[in-house]
């Protein structure tokens, strides 16, 4: 049986004055109980967030519990604030930040030893695609950024092709597809097809309410990381009604 669909909204920097209006309209208007939905805001506004009715997650966090780790923020202050999850070796800061695939483990298992679900984020550049290095790309991002210890609890995976993201464009629904049913073998292979199975895998980059039912028909696609459309309630609700 195919996992229940996960819709998740990351907010990125943005958010500030709009916030409680748009969770409070997504919570009266656009819920449905058929699927998960996740709002991942800047960290400054998840306990405001927290607890109204939806689950709110971080967009990053250390991997130790506390120390001389300035502007850093751990699991356990995310949780402590209210969050469920945490999105994990996103583009931007593999990119902004330099987060390794080493790093992203460690956060991974930060996440999971603070009781929050890892969202971890794989995706190739346009150069990978371009070079037919796709699939090897996916494949050491896989293997470096998670730890044994994934369960069909702890974790989701995010597939966002880097050169989709914020761009308007987006993969074809076959080439979508091929790497989804490439995540699924690789997690099988790795940890059996019971955990594997259960582990959401989320398309990433460019969803849009008019692509979204599309893409959610992609077999081993279980739900979407949304950026820019998660801003808007209608939006965010138009993606959630598509999966449902
Ligand atoms: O990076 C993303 C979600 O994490 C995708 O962003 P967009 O939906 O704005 O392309």
């Amino acid at each position: 049986m195919a996992p229940r669909k996960l819709i998740a909204g990351n907010w990125k920097m943005h958010g500030r004055a709009s916030s409680l209006a748009v969770l409070e309209t997504l919570v009266d208007k656009h819920l449905d109980p058929a699927c998960d939905v996740l709002v991942c805001p800047p960290a400054t506004l998840i306990a405001r967030l927290a607890g109204r009715g939806v689950d709110i997650g971080g967009q990053d966090c250390h991997w130790e519990e506390l120390g001389a780790h300035t502007g850093d923020i751990a699991a356990e202050m995310l949780a402590d604030a209210g969050a469920k999850a945490v999105i994990l070796g996103h583009s931007e800061r593999r990119a902004d930040h330099g987060e390794t695939d080493a790093m992203v483990a460690r956060k991974t298992l930060a996440a999971w030893r603070a009781g929050l679900v890892a969202v971890v984020c794989v995706g190739e550049t346009e150069a990978e695609r371009d070079a037919g290095q796709t699939l090897a790309s996916i494949a050491a991002q896989l293997a470096g950024s998670i730890p044994e210890e994934a369960t069909a609890e702890n974790l989701v995976i995010a597939y966002e092709p880097v050169w989709a993201i914020g761009t308007g464009r987006t993969p074809t629904l076959a080439q979508i597809g091929e790497v989804h049913d490439f995540i699924r073998e690789s997690l099988e292979t790795r940890f059996g097809n019971g955990a594997a199975r259960g582990i959401r895998l989320l398309y990433g980059g460019s969803v849009k309410p008019g692509n979204a039912a599309e893409i959610f028909g992609v077999d081993n696609v279980d739900g979407a990381l949304v950026g820019g459309a998660s801003l808007k309630a209608e939006d965010f609700g138009a993606i959630i009604a598509a999966a449902v």
